[in-house]
């Protein structure tokens, strides 16, 4: 019978059924990533029980959350609580033998972009993970997925976790990205069609003619957002590029170990006449950059529309939220959406912090300064994106223009250390979540691009990239 890449991977990783329907299923899984704030519950279990870990080489600890990201690197945390987390974190990792990317670590970055860039992420393997963002992996057609407290211990036990399979949906995206147009635009239009819990209970696979045109890390923005309709999975069939991308990383296959895995990912793809449960279609041409203006991610619009009305929202239950959206946005139904003015810029995140990302933020700056009023900052997604961007000039490009170049870690993302907007504060966002206090109490997120973050910092307010980028 046509398989979907999704019940290829899924397939070769069950070790039994757990209900008549076959649904449910004890799954093997090959890796995890372990961070400081969704891992300490899971080793005090482990700990209680006096559990070993089953397969230390198998899991990965990086400091990501509650780090600062001051230029100047130091253990010290100013909060006690992301101390205490630190350093639990450190011991746990030592005493269960798995390695550890710490803060001062050269290699210590945002998790998903961690494992990616150091080759730890295969296709067709399976990694659960302590966070909702493990979707990621998919764009190398690895099954990724976030997992529960509980479930990281009994991972770490027993390297499987209780899996309920999902439905699989389709997305097509054909048609060609206009210039300045980017793959963020891509995600955040079906995010908006379909809506934030669009792909509940689904594992999307991406095909389409735009989706091949992209580079791997653009792919991986996608795949990263698609947790922002719901999906626990997204898909992609691996390719050359993938293959290229993967070649000589420090962690990936080498020599005869290589060969042969290239050989078994070659056949990682849906069957043609594979049927998958739902089936989107988007097409790349239609697609503009887009900004959201309330406060879930699907609450987003093109940069030349305006706000909505909620007047014009038939259900009551979405009327509700998007009045409510706009009184905590402190926007008007009807206003045009360049020109909302912000105060902050932020460009991070495992959505777009990666070397590409900057470049594409730097390419518009290149030359231009922050708009007085407006305090930005970058926080490349690892100590070794940081790195490489110092070593292309990319921090210099960030410095004249007036951003602050930062160490990394989630940052403002989500507002775990010291990086915070003050509330009312309303800031871009290259992110992937604009919820109520996510950058701090009161704070208003606009999510868009990082080349959108770098031309509203330059404009002093929500402004489209294309005017910056001319042709690219
Ligand atoms: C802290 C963690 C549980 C959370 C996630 O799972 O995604 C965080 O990374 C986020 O982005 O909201
Ligand atoms: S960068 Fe943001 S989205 Fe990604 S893992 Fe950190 S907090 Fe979550």
């Amino acid at each position: 019978m046509a398989k979907t890449l999704y019940d290829k991977i899924v397939d070769s990783h069950v070790i039994r059924p757990l209900d008549a329907s076959g649904r449910q299923v004890l799954l093997y899984v090959d890796r995890t990533v372990l961070n400081e704030y969704t891992s300490p519950q899971a080793f005090t279990g482990l700990r209680q029980a006096q559990r070993p870990v089953w397969r230390p080489q198998a899991a990965l600890g990086t400091v990501d959350h509650v780090n600062p990201t001051a230029a100047r690197r130091t253990t010290q945390m100013p909060d006690p609580g992301a101390a205490r987390q630190t350093a639990y974190f450190v011991e746990n990792c030592r005493d269960f033998g798995i390695e550890l990317f710490d803060v001062m670590h050269p290699l210590q970055g945002i998790e998903h972009v961690v494992m990616t860039e150091i080759g730890s992420v295969l296709p067709g393997m399976v990694i659960a993970a302590g966070d909702s963002h493990t979707t990621t992996y998919g764009a190398l057609g690895t099954l990724g997925f976030g997992i529960g407290t509980s479930d990281i211990e009994h991972y770490l036990a027993t390297q499987t976790v209780i899996y309920k399979r999902l439905k699989t949906m389709r997305v097509t995206v054909d048609g060609t990205l206009g210039p300045g147009v980017r793959s963020k635009d891509i995600i955040m239009a079906l995010v908006e069609k379909i809506g934030a819990s669009g792909a509940t209970g689904y594992a999307i696979e991406f095909q389409g003619a735009a989706i091949r045109a992209l580079s791997v890390e653009a792919r991986m923005t996608i795949c990263n957002m698609a947790v922002e309709c719901g999906a626990r999975g997204a898909m992609m069939a691996p390719d050359e590029k993938v293959f290229a991308y993967l070649q000589g990383r420090p962690r990936a296959p080498q020599g005869a170990l290589w060969d042969a895995a290239l050989a078994s990912w070659q056949a990682l793809h849906s069957d043609a006449d594979a049927v998958f449960d739902a089936e989107v279609a988007l097409h790349a041409d239609d697609i503009a950059p887009m900004v959201t203006w309330g406060t879930s991610p699907d609450q987003a619009v093109r940069i030349h529309q305006h706000v909505p009305d909620p007047a014009g929202e038939t259900d009551p239950a979405r009327r509700h939220d998007m009045e409510r959206a706009l009184h905590y946005m402190g926007l008007r139904a009807g206003q045009a959406v360049d020109t909302i003015a912000i105060q902050r810029a932020f460009i991070g995140s495992c959505t777009n912090s990666r070397i590409e990302d900057l470049r594409d933020a730097a390419r518009v700056l290149r030359g231009r300064k922050v708009a007085a009023g407006v305090t930005a900052m970058v926080v490349p997604g690892s100590s070794s994106v940081r790195r490489a961007a110092e070593a292309e000039g990319l921090d210099q490009v960030f410095i004249d223009a007036g951003f602050e170049w930062r160490q990394s870690g989630c940052s403002m993302c989500l507002a775990m250390n010291d990086d915070i907007l003050a509330s009312g504060e309303r800031c871009a966002s290259s992110t992937n979540r604009n919820f109520e206090g996510r950058q701090g109490t009161g704070a208003r997120t606009h999510l868009m691009s990082p080349a959108m973050v770098a031309a509203a910092a330059i404009a002093g307010r929500l402004a489209d990239a294309r005017a910056y980028l001319e042709g690219m």
